[in-house]
């Protein structure tokens, strides 16, 4: 036997990694049919809209969707259709942390990737490679061969692959056209070396053969949760020095250029923040904890726990310094907070920290208004409304207003809060934001993206994550 020629692709799940991922195969592998499945028919439908009202915001996705689509890149409602016609199917259903059940509040939910395989098993009359790209738990792929194999029809064999994605939001198109890795993990049966070499020609149509790297399935697995794990642990030490900044004169950028450097360290990702957000790095560590623990590997557990409580203590942190400089106390007074998505050039605003800080803000009785360039207003609303299920959202609507620009917002306001880095807010008026603003005017910068002496020489009173308040500076 030797490897497939992919020459139908079928992706389930139309979401932040399957539209993007599979649209960009389409487009570097004009020979493959790709078709895009999902339950979700309003999603589905904005995929398909004539004006390519994308489900999604990512830069230059809508141009890649432009040229393939209706050639060889379809999105559809008709999961079965997909999964029957194509030789490789990707399962890249959402995988959130589970909310019920053993493991709440840690494990990864796999029903969607168990009812996509069931799907899987039930339609298929013909051979089919199967490739996990959801983020999965080590040893997913072995419940789903389990599943293939005890409902498969007679001379129908399912080979399956682990292809994580690594892609980052915001920068999706650019990190699918030169991903610094495609990694691929299969048995390493005669079987499953075929069926990852039939992967890997579909990836070599335009990523280098020395970036494709090939390697066992349970590594593959665990590489992604392990890939996230040491990325939300980078953001996590450098918040914790933010914190030692603060407090005795150093400057977390200063800091972080210095180290960064070491050719051992590397200056990326290093920017300290109001906190990580996204769908991912709190979710898989989460899901990393559980399996060490599952595992009985309790002081491994700790050691990964502690990144998302670091986390947690920055986003508390960041809000408690808001209240401490306001003197002690933002009752009744008007906060802007400018950004809503988890970082720019993304409309997610899954885990984002700006979802806390509101919260925190709405505890302390203040009014805020909040504007940001792209997360949709009802999403806004539903966010708050999930992070405060007491509350109803006609009383969240008394104390949130969400404003149509940056200058709106800070209107009346007493603070200004930076919560997400899109460049815009770099480019304000500061001038008349000043003016429109209550004085003493605050700026409590949570990304490092403003020119604080700039501020300063206006009027504003400027608090910088990572850097002292005023009386320490020097
Ligand atoms: N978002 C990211 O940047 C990112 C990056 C790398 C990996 N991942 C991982 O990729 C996976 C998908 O993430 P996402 O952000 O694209 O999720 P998403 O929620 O945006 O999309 C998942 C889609 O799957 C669909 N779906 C679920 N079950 C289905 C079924 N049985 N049949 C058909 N459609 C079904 C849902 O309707 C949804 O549209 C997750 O495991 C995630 O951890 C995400
Ligand atoms: O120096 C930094 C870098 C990032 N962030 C924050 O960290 C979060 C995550 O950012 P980023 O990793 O850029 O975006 P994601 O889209 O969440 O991508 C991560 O999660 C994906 C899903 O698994 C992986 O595929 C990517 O490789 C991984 O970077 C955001 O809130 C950022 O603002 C910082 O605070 N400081």
């Amino acid at each position: 036997m030797s490897p497939v020629h992919v020459k139908k692709i079928c992706c389930i799940g139309a979401g932040y990694v399957g539209g993007p991922t599979c649209a960009v195969i389409a487009l570097k592998c004009p020979h493959i049919q790709v078709t895009i499945v999902d339950l979700n028919q309003a999603r589905v439908d904005a995929w398909n809209s004539k004006d390519f009202a994308l489900p999604i915001y990512e830069p230059g996705l809508e141009e890649v969707v432009r040229q393939a689509r209706g050639r060889n890149l379809f999105f559809s409602t008709d999961v079965d259709k997909g999964i029957e016609e194509a030789d490789l199917i990707f399962v890249s259903v959402n995988t959130p942390t589970k909310k019920s059940g053993v493991g709440a509040g840690f494990a990864a939910d796999l029903n969607y990737v168990e009812l996509a395989t069931r799907r899987i098993a039930t339609v298929a009359t013909s051979s089919k490679i199967v490739v996990e790209k959801s983020t999965v738990p080590c040893r997913t792929a072995e419940s789903m061969r389990t599943i293939l194999e005890a409902n498969s029809k007679p001379n129908c064999r399912f080979d399956i692959l682990s292809n994580p994605e690594f892609l980052a939001e915001g920068t999706a198109i650019a990190d699918l056209f030169s991903p610094d890795r495609v990694l691929i993990g299969s048995l390493q049966s005669q079987e499953g070396l075929n069926a990852c070499a039939s992967l890997k020609e579909v990836y070599a149509n335009w990523v280098p053969n020395e970036r494709i790297l090939t390697v066992g399935l349970w590594s593959s697995e665990l590489s992604k949760l392990a890939a996230n794990a040491m990325l939300a642990q980078r953001i996590s030490s450098i918040n914790a020095l933010s914190a030692i900044c603060e407090a005795t004169g150093a400057n977390i950028d200063e800091v972080a250029h210095a180290i960064g450097y070491d050719t051992r360290i590397g200056p990326k990702f290093l920017k300290a923040s109001v906190g990580f957000g996204g769908s991912c790095f709190q979710k898989d560590i989460l899901n990393l904890v559980y399996l060490s623990e599952s595992l009985h590997l309790p002081e491994v557990a700790a050691y990964w726990r502690q990144v998302v409580e670091m986390n947690e203590h920055q986003k508390k942190r960041f809000s408690k310094r808001v209240v401490d400089t306001l003197f002690n106390t933002i009752t009744g007074k008007r906060i802007a907070v400018l950004g809503f998505a988890f970082k720019a050039d993304t409309g997610d605003t899954r885990e984002s920290a700006a979802i806390t800080l509101i919260k925190d803000f709405q505890s302390e009785k203040a009014f805020v208004n909040v504007y940001d360039p792209q997360v949709p207003h009802e999403q806004i609303w539903a966010d708050l409304l999930e992070a405060s299920p007491h509350l109803s959202i006609e009383s969240i609507k008394k104390q949130v207003n969400i404003s149509p620009s940056a200058l709106e917002a800070c209107k009346n306001a007493e603070a200004v809060v930076i919560a997400t880095e899109w460049k815009e807010f770099k480019e304000i008026d500061w001038e008349a934001v000043y003016a429109g603003m209550n004085k003493p005017a605050f700026v409590f910068d949570g990304r490092l993206l403003i020119d604080a002496e700039k501020l300063r020489k206006i009027g504003f009173t400027v608090t910088t994550i990572g850097r002292p308040s005023a009386t320490l500076q020097s």
